[in-house]
């Protein structure tokens, strides 16, 4: 899946790659049996449909002209009952294969969000949810489509096809022949007309992608659309982007629309000469009026399964597009993987070390950080602090391991984190950033989501120290009050509490705070630093605030900037330095003042 926006269309493919057929009929081979039982099952359906006009001749040629009623009747009851027995084969091959293509379905679709779940940052940083979105749905459920069609249709519109072609030559080559005559012509235009339909239906898909992208985007951002009161601007972004839409699918449409015409007119035509023809060779004797309406039967049999198949060709190239971008996320790996045979870092006491750190997001992109080297001891809180852009998140995005270093080393307790799980290493460490995310459930249900097995006491007992418990009490249903997804319903602050109780109960021996309280006011922050003065003792943490206010008790404070420690040293100690820090305290104060 290419890098882009909206307003940029998807790359499409244009042609068979059989890699991705034979990758996807790969997921057919825990259904074997299940494939066979449909495909016999098939068969004793074409065979009856190819056996109606023969039966309708013997019941022309040797009964109504013998006046042969009790035969006549025999077959009509061999004819029906062999046509109940193909109904209900029909409708069992139908159930088969729903289960089997909606097993595959399921399987692909789980893949692809677990495979998703695992991608790194930089997948998500780079492409628009709501085109993400498309893949997951959208090209799955084309893939539906295709795995129907392939089992139901295909092979018993080739098998019928060739079976018809074969009667109809045996029974009357001149007349067979006849038959042929506009199948080239028709073979041309049908390639043309679904040459041109599928470039239109690719189309379309992009569009339509874009349209889904922007409408993610734009619900994401709803706050920033109305507080600039941008609905119009955005209203008419949409429009611009529907419109588009439904023109590709209009112009799709028309040239699809031109292929039944063509061949009912094919079908029309050729049904005509062979009546002109066949009339022709009865006359002088050559085949019976039995002959003329059997092949009449054939000839439909005959057309429908080019026409069948030439859709699926049309469907196989609309739809293996789709499975092509599946299998390309797929086949992305995630930049940050476990090594081969990593270790379990065991429980850690909590020892950091950066040495010679060096750090770009992009190979060719800027140098983020630069050598830098520092050791955090067991248990000592640590600030970060700089001006914006300075590296402090990408410092902590190393040590949990969104990143890896390009240069140098992280270690942890003395252990490379290249070299142990990130499972292992994740789970000991507690993130907690600025733009809290609660999950839609209780609020007890997103605390749990700490620790999965927590107890209702250890809760509460986490939500306490948070100063959390105050005011969930007091709400309708306490614990239980529902919050919609990202915590609607709760203020900023309130959100960020519910987040903090959540990482505490993960009892995270390394905790990370990116900004995490600066959403609370300033009488909720003391009370939350009080909580936390507690919870993180015994406990390494990294505190990155812009409110200088709040890192002043840190055991160190360093000092980022251009992606170096520029100033290490506690806070008193800094501020009598009167270096960097002493003046970003100082610009900060005097805004505040200004200000106030
Ligand atoms: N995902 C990314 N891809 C590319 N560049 C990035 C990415 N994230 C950050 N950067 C760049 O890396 C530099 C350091 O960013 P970082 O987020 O570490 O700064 P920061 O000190 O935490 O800033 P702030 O205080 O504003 O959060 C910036 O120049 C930023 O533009």
């Amino acid at each position: 899946m290419s890098r882009n926006t909206f307003r940029e269309d998807e790359k499409l493919k244009e042609s068979i790659n059989f890699k991705v057929v034979l990758r996807l009929l790969s997921y057919l081979s825990p259904h074997k049996l299940a494939v066979i039982k449909t495909m016999t099952l098939m068969m004793v359906v074409v065979l009856v449909e190819v056996m109606n006009p023969f039966l309708l001749k013997l019941a022309i040629d040797f009964f109504i002209e013998r006046s042969n009623s009790i035969g006549l009747v025999y077959l009509g009851v061999a004819a029906v009952s062999a046509n109940i027995v193909a109904m209900v084969c029909s409708r069992y091959r139908v159930q088969i294969m729903a289960k089997v293509s909606n097993g595959v379905l399921k399987k692909i679709r789980q893949q692809l969000f677990n495979h998703i779940q695992r991608l790194s940052f930089s997948f998500f940083d780079n492409r628009p949810l709501g085109k993400i979105l498309s893949r997951i749905i959208g090209d799955v459920n084309s893939l539906k489509q295709l795995f129907n069609q392939s089992i139901n249709n295909l092979i018993p519109d080739i098998i019928m096809l060739i079976v018809v072609i074969i009667i109809m030559l045996a029974m009357n080559i001149k007349l067979a022949v006849m038959s042929f005559v506009l199948l080239p012509a028709l073979v041309i235009s049908m390639f043309v007309i679904q040459t041109i339909a599928r470039k239109r239906w690719q189309k379309y898909r992009q569009k339509r992608s874009n349209l889904n992208a922007f409408i993610h985007e734009d619900y994401s951002g709803i706050r920033v659309v109305q507080s600039f009161a941008r609905e119009r601007h955005t209203s008419k972004t949409f429009d611009d982007l529907s419109r588009t839409s439904v023109k590709s699918f209009l112009s799709a449409m028309k040239v699809s629309a031109c292929f039944w015409p063509l061949v009912e007119l094919s079908w029309g035509v050729g049904t005509i000469i062979i009546f002109w023809y066949g009339i022709n060779l009865i006359n002088v004797g050559e085949i019976t009026p039995g002959d003329l309406v059997a092949f009449s039967g054939y000839i439909g049999m005959f057309w429908r399964p080019i026409n069948n198949l030439s859709n699926f060709y049309n469907s196989l190239i609309t739809n293996l597009a789709g499975a092509e971008r599946i299998f390309e996320i797929m086949d992305i790996s995630p930049d940050i993987v476990d090594c081969q045979n990593p270790k379990v870092l065991p429980p850690i006491k909590g020892k950091v070390e950066f040495k010679d750190v060096t750090f770009k997001y992009d190979k060719d992109g800027e140098t983020v950080l630069k050598k830098v080297n520092f050791t955090v001891d067991t248990g000592e809180t640590i600030a970060l602090v700089g001006r914006t852009g300075a590296g402090k998140t990408t410092i902590v995005n190393l040590l949990t391991r969104f990143f890896d270093t390009s240069e140098g080393r992280v270690l942890v307790d003395g252990y490379d984190i290249k070299g142990v799980t990130i499972e292992s290493l994740r789970s000991q460490m507690g993130i907690m950033t600025q733009d809290t995310f609660l999950f839609s459930g209780s609020i007890k249900e997103n605390i749990r989501y700490g620790k999965l097995d927590a107890t209702d006491e250890e809760i509460i007992g986490a939500a306490k120290s948070v100063h959390a418990h105050d005011f969930i009490s007091k709400l309708k249903d306490g614990y239980d009050t529902d919050v919609h997804e990202r915590g609607a319903g709760l203020s900023m602050g309130q959100r960020q509490l519910v987040a903090l109780a959540r990482t505490l109960l993960a009892d995270p021996k390394i905790l990370i705070l990116d900004e995490a309280t600066s959403s609370i006011d300033t009488y909720t922050e003391k009370m939350v630093q009080e909580g936390l003065k507690k919870l993180l003792k015994g406990r390494t943490s990294f505190i990155i605030a812009h409110r200088l206010s709040t890192i002043r008790g840190a055991d160190r404070i360093m000092v980022i900037d251009d992606g170096q420690i520029i100033e290490t040293g506690k806070h008193n100690e800094l501020m009598e330095k009167r270096g960097n820090y002493f003046k970003l305290t100082m610009a900060q104060y005097k805004f505040l003042k200004d200000g106030a």
